[in-house]
């Protein structure tokens, strides 16, 4: 029900006390000895409905879990109503009760499938036309720069949403990419990460996507009219502009405002939230570097994670597994954070692209109905690419006081088998060694072994790994357009299932607006020191320092 407490459940508080009579019993070591079959039990493997070649292993027997526990874990989702909610999704009720707004970017990759009133919900295979005659258009080089030479490279600016998901799924999916465009991504506000890229393109074959949902933020719009700017000092006509800049948005309005016309623009609608929307016109720039049918292939893979997750059974239901997994660490074990790590370079941007997606979606503290929670809710979500990863933080996860559950995915099969695929076997066996020895340690006994009578006891207490730290395993045959659109969406509803049993809105974003706000207000003060009014001490003084040492 919407704005429960998620502690009201029955099944929260017989969680609470399994974990206060098990907790010492769930000992990774001793439940695999216990049970042969306990991978059997947990591990799921998903074959996609629409298409038997897309499929994954979910391996989550090195949890600290028991039957009982996953039982009451899932018992809690149906009191929580998750299946209802999911549902109000799927049929465009406004879920999104703050802003009074549909979430349907499970809308953008349907074709059609599932019948969604919802207004808009029927031009996406509109906009979908447009995104492919373009991006055809650019990448046959059919579309001319101003001086009739080709495009070859293109720069979105965009940040949060309108960045991350590009970024990362352009960078996971580079074995697809057109090898002869290359793409750029400018975010940030700071003058640097445009002078650095720009420096980079010759104006005459550089073609600009303007990304933003609202086309208002600060930061786009700065960086966009700064790149015109760069074009017109070398283009000098305006009408120029026609060729060289689109825009991604839900504002006609501004879009044209800012001189780009309407048949440059692509089109979204405000049920996409920006973290979701890489779906929707924002993935222009995808379709560009992979192709409009590989970029479809990604929708597709999504689409079928989507009626994975609307049709099967709770048990069986992998977004719905691990949302309850996290629930277990983050709300009994008390794990503030949460760790995605990708066991493939092409993934390096995975865990960057769901520090957006999970922290701006369950970063909350309030549920639907105004009450403040009692309990934890999203965690922090952080993690590089292996093997990277082991040799800086891994060194925490293993022997620090943390709690720290891990997601580990990989690729079975590589797109660079260099070296007879030696590099990969190197890699895989790492994404093997590390959640069993994170799962099972090593003992002093086995410690002793190793070193000897002669040993000093500090040196042997150094060696021992405690173990029993949790992990997810994530294993596919090959990380393609299906697969990727699939994983993101697992993670996508993943989010979904933990907001709404913690009763929070996972589709607003009312703290980055503070911030908005704010930095607009100083902006405005910046001039001189007298402005600068209204500020704690600290805030003034830092502003004031700024004011004496600036050059500008
Ligand atoms: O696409 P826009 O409107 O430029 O917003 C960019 C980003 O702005 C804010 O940080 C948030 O609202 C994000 O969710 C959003 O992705």
């Amino acid at each position: 029900m919407s704005g429960r407490l998620a502690t009201d459940y029955p099944a929260w508080q017989k969680l609470q006390q399994l974990y206060d009579t098990q907790r010492s019993k769930l000992v990774l070591r001793d439940l695999f000895a216990q049970d042969s079959q306990r991978f059997a039990k947990f591990s799921r493997e998903y074959v996609s409905p629409d298409d038997s070649s897309v499929r994954f292993l979910l391996d989550f027997s090195k949890n600290l879990i028991n039957e009982e526990i996953l039982d009451t874990l899932l018992q809690l989702v149906g009191e929580a109503e998750v299946e209802t909610f999911r549902e109000k999704m799927f049929a465009g009720e406004h879920i999104n009760t703050s802003e009074d707004r549909a979430v349907l970017h499970v809308a953008l990759r349907n074709f059609d499938e599932w019948k969604i009133s919802e207004a808009g919900a029927n031009e996406v295979s509109g906009v979908l036309a447009h995104i492919k005659e373009f991006s055809d258009a650019v990448r046959s080089g059919a579309w001319k720069g101003y001086t009739g030479k080709t495009i070859n490279t293109i720069v979105n600016i965009g940040i949060g949403g309108s960045d991350l998901g590009p970024v990362m799924v352009t960078e996971a999916l580079k074995a697809y990419s057109k090898r002869d465009l290359t793409a750029h991504f400018i975010s940030n506000i700071d003058g640097t990460h445009l002078a650095e890229t720009v420096r980079l393109c010759d104006p005459e074959t550089t073609l600009f996507i303007i990304a933003s949902k609202t086309f208002t933020t600060q930061e786009t719009i700065t960086n966009a009219t700064s790149a015109r700017d760069w074009f017109l000092a070398t283009a000098k006509d305006k009408a120029h502009v026609a060729k060289h800049f689109v825009a991604l948005s839900t504002n006609t309005k501004a879009v044209t405002e800012f001189g780009i016309s309407e048949a440059n623009m692509f089109q979204f609608w405000d049920w996409v939230g920006g973290r979701y929307s890489l779906w929707s016109a924002i993935g222009l720039s995808i379709a560009l570097v992979i192709g409009y049918d590989n970029f479809e292939l990604l929708l597709k893979g999504a689409h079928s994670m989507d009626k994975h997750f609307r049709t099967a059974p709770l048990k069986e239901n992998l977004p719905v597994l691990l949302a309850v997994l996290g629930i277990w660490y983050n709300d009994f074990y008390g794990s503030q954070t949460h760790a995605l790590l990708p066991y493939d370079q092409y993934l390096h941007k995975f865990a960057d692209y769901f520090q957006q997606g999970d922290m701006e979606s369950n970063g909350k503290s309030i549920t639907k109905g105004g009450q403040r929670v009692s309990y934890q809710t999203g965690p922090i979500i952080w993690g590089a690419a292996g093997t990277n990863g082991q040799h800086s933080f891994y060194q925490l996860v293993h022997q620090g006081t943390k709690l720290i559950p891990a997601d580990f995915l990989a690729p079975a099969t590589t797109h660079n088998p260099i070296a007879g695929s030696k590099h990969h076997r190197i890699l895989l066996s790492n994404f093997f060694a590390q959640p069993e020895a994170l799962a099972f340690g090593k003992t002093e006994e086995e410690v002793r072994k190793e070193l000897g009578p002669n040993a000093s006891e500090p040196l042997v207490k150094s060696k021992v790994f405690e173990g029993n730290r949790p992990s997810n395993s994530i294993i596919f045959p090959i990380l393609d357009p299906q697969t990727l659109g699939a994983l993101i969406v697992l993670y996508e509803h993943k989010i979904f299932t933990q907001g709404v049993i913690w009763g929070i809105n996972s589709f607003d974003q009312m703290g980055v607006e503070l911030g908005k706000v704010l930095a607009k207000n100083i902006l405005s003060q910046l001039g001189s020191p007298e402005d600068v009014t209204n500020h704690d001490s600290s805030t003034a003084g830092l502003i004031h320092y700024y004011q004496k040492y600036r050059k500008e």
